[in-house]
């Protein structure tokens, strides 16, 4: 499979097809029965996109900051990462190390996710990879200062990008979904995966 390369950031259109979509969304759901979705809040309030996760470790944001934690708000222990979403990471990440961490983004319609880089991590030459599921997001890509000029890139249901290299340290963010239903979510909404080495 060829990239598709944007700002160093590794795009992969269509990696995903129908089947193996359904097959990771029936496995989120799962997740998210023992780990419901939680609204993050920050110092500036509650983001517009709900989370959970699964692993070793899932991101926390509260009053008093942003951190990763062994379990989940209520306390119990994050699910393991499902087999079919550990798969895309031994077929894309060329990684030597394992992910310890699949953050379940969930955006309703009108949420977005503000430009940020994903620093939490300790050891940046592990990429981040990314999975969309669901309506079409508006995914806009920069450079590893918040001012660097930037490009957007509506991403696909069953599209990854890999953020490896300089993109791993580059701003980010999603300024908006595409409205509507898709295929994968009637009601409209979109699911996004990351996983990543936390350690
Ligand atoms: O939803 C996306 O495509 C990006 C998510 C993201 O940047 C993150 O979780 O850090
Ligand atoms: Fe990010």
């Amino acid at each position: 499979m060829t990239p598709l390369e944007i700002k160093g950031f590794r795009i992969y259109p269509a990696a995903l097809n129908r089947a193996a979509q359904d097959r990771i969304i029936a496995d989120v759901r799962d997740v998210l029965r023992q780990a419901p979705l939680f609204r993050p809040r920050t110092r500036r309030g509650p983001m517009s996109v709900r989370m959970s996760a699964a692993g070793e470790y899932g991101w926390i944001s509260d009053t008093k900051g942003y951190r990763y934690e062994p379990n989940h708000p209520d306390g119990q222990p994050w699910p393991a990462i499902p087999g079919s979403i550990r798969a895309l990471w031994d077929d894309l990440a060329d990684s030597p190390r394992t992910p310890e961490c699949c953050l379940i983004n969930w955006y309703d319609e009108g949420a977005r996710m503000g430009l940020h880089q994903d620093a939490d991590e300790q050891d940046y030459d592990c990429p981040v990879l990314s999975v969309s599921l669901g309506a079409e997001a508006l995914f806009r890509m920069g450079g590893t200062e918040r001012r660097d000029p930037t490009v957007s890139h509506w991403l696909q249901s069953g599209d990854v990008v890999l953020l490896t290299g300089p993109s791993r340290r580059a701003f980010h963010g999603v300024d908006r979904l595409r409205p509507g239903p898709s295929p994968l979510f009637p009601e409209g909404g979109r699911l996004n995966l990351t996983l990543r080495v936390v350690t």
